[in-house]
């Protein structure tokens, strides 16, 4: 029999899914594979033939000896197979073939016991996912004993969280918020289009798809083919929606899993994926994006966005900080149905300023040029996002109070007819990722042309998010107990993962802003994930 798609990957392990066998289990008392005196895998490829598509098993020594001639000992039909998950157990119903066991096909059952519940999980998805969808790819996961210890993204990344973001991005009025930016979404469009001669021909990734609307604007392009990665349950919606342009949908191939877990088998010529977060790193995708471009990407393939600028300065608004200052007022109560709550009211200040707000602003409240930190996806590293350090300095051109450091980010698509920004800066069409400001408690007093210095300390953590410090700094006017000059200094924690959204708040702007740009601001734009 001869099987009418892919490769033949006899003897080459490449594009195989590999699941780890420690024990095999047999009904009817024989025994279907022997034991083995050393550890074996089980690795399976997935193909299909005019009779249907089939799951063929091949046997792997370990340690992985490349050379060796990998025979496959069993081949199953998956419309006339069951398979069932016990734990890290899989038990199977199958017709096997015959061509591949050199006898007459018979039905048997047999279970395939993973070391990993993980890898029980991804084989039975696989099987799944193969069965009903009949995904193009020859293999559609990695399950790998060595792929699943290295899983960069369990390692560190909290169960709790990311169950909770991927149940997020897996409902539709989520990526329908981000498909209604259409600032955002409007300008992934342009860069693709306009620049479709760096997509056509080319084998693209889509990290993270989503809705798939990103693999349906590659695809428009006119891509060879487009890998859409989607981890959450939004990759069945993203099948559909493909589906739903079958002249598109024929180059599209979804898969469901992580970038960091599934397995290809080509490679991209070019990346493409919204994977910024409110401050650029919110959300820690870009650690992903980076390792999907290591996995997956040619040696100088592109990238889609390649860079990305976070920029940051300060800004004087009395209207926020006394906001935020009388959020605390409610803890000043010394009779409270008689108790008194004072003993809290510290607390209460240092939590409002420790939550970053999120709106709009009046680009007039900043009072310095920005500071830059540049970040370049095609060279940075998963490691640089884990600590960010940002040294501050800036010379203010107003006399004011100093509230804090206001931040934006913007990335760029460096096509090669037509290089085009997405910016998030105050000032510009309002975005869903609006701008952030990071409040210090106590305000600093600055005269014109006065430098301001500080840090921006950002450490990942493991609920996909930051815990961000900030300092600023400024000389004072009033001389010190020695009779010189002393330093203004503010410090601030905040967390990024707990922000105040202020969003309804800015009306006054946002009609301001709409007459500057005719850009219509959607009052249904909420933020992505951070709303959570
Ligand atoms: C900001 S959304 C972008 C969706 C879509 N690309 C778009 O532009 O509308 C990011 C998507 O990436 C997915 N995602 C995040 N981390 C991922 C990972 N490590 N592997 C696969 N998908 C991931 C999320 O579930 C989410 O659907």
């Amino acid at each position: 029999m001869e099987a009418s798609s892919g490769s033949e990957t006899d003897g080459d392990f490449n594009g195989m899914s590999i699941f780890p066998l420690i024990e095999t289990v047999v009904d009817g008392g024989s025994e279907v594979l022997p034991a083995f005196g050393r550890p074996i895998s089980v690795s399976a490829v997935f193909k299909s033939d005019r009779q249907g598509r089939f799951v063929e098993f091949f046997r792997i020594y370990r340690p992985t000896d490349k050379n060796e001639k990998l025979e496959p000992f069993k081949r199953c039909y998956l419309h006339l197979s069951q398979v069932v998950k016990i734990g890290p157990k899989l038990q199977m119903w199958v017709v096997e073939d015959s061509d591949a066991n050199e006898g007459p096909s018979q039905s048997m059952s047999f279970g395939l016991q993973c070391c990993l519940q993980r890898a029980s999980n991804a084989f039975y998805s696989a099987i799944q996912e193969f069965k009903n969808n009949g995904t193009k790819l020859e293999t559609v996961a990695s399950t790998d004993a060595n792929t699943l210890a290295k899983n960069k993204f369990e390692e560190k990344i909290d169960p709790s969280s990311a169950k909770m973001y991927f149940h997020y991005y897996g409902q539709l009025l989520h990526q329908q918020n981000m498909l209604q930016d259409y600032v955002r979404t409007g300008t992934y469009y342009a860069a693709v289009i306009e620049n479709h001669a760096d997509f056509h021909g080319k084998v693209v990734v889509d990290v993270g798809a989503g809705s798939g609307i990103l693999s349906l604007f590659a695809a428009q392009a006119s891509a060879k083919h487009v890998y859409a990665i989607e981890a959450s349950a939004m990759a069945d919606n993203a099948r559909l929606l493909i589906a739903g342009s079958p002249s598109l949908s024929q180059r599209i191939t979804v898969i469901h899993g992580k970038v960091e877990e599934v397995e290809l088998p080509e490679k991209a010529d070019i990346l493409i994926s919204d994977p910024m977060g409110t401050l650029l790193v919110n959300e820690r995708m870009l650690e992903s994006y980076i390792i999907a471009r290591d996995r997956f990407l040619v040696p100088n393939g592109k990238m889609f966005p390649s860079r990305g600028r976070l920029h940051m300065a300060p800004f004087r608004d009395e209207l926020l900080y006394g906001e935020i200052a009388n959020k605390a007022l409610f803890w000043q109560q010394k009779n409270y149905y008689g108790v008194d709550l004072t003993a809290l009211r510290d607390k209460a200040f240092q939590g409002y300023f420790s939550q970053p707000v999120v709106d709009a602003f009046d680009p007039r409240l900043l009072i310095a040029q920005p500071v830059i930190h540049d970040i370049d996806f095609v060279t940075a590293k998963e490691e640089d996002f884990f600590e960010i350090d940002v040294p501050l300095q800036f010379k203010s051109s107003v006399s004011a109070g100093v509230h804090g450091l206001a931040c934006w980010f913007d990335v760029l698509f460096d096509g090669s007819a037509v290089p085009r920004w997405l910016t998030t800066s105050p000032g510009s069409p309002t975005t869903h990722w609006y701008q952030i400001r990071c409040l210090i408690s106590q305000p600093l007093c600055v005269l014109a042309g006065q430098p301001v210095t500080g840090r921006l300390h950002m450490i990942a953590h493991s609920s996909q998010s930051y815990t961000v410090h900030l300092t600023l700094s400024a000389s004072s006017m009033t001389p010190d107990l020695n009779g010189v000059g002393g330093t203004q200094t503010s410090t601030v924690e905040l967390d990024l993962k707990e922000p105040y959204y202020r969003m309804t708040q800015f009306p006054a702007y946002a009609w301001f802003q709409q007459e500057q740009t005719q850009q219509p601001v959607s009052s249904s734009l909420l933020l992505r994930y951070d709303s959570v």
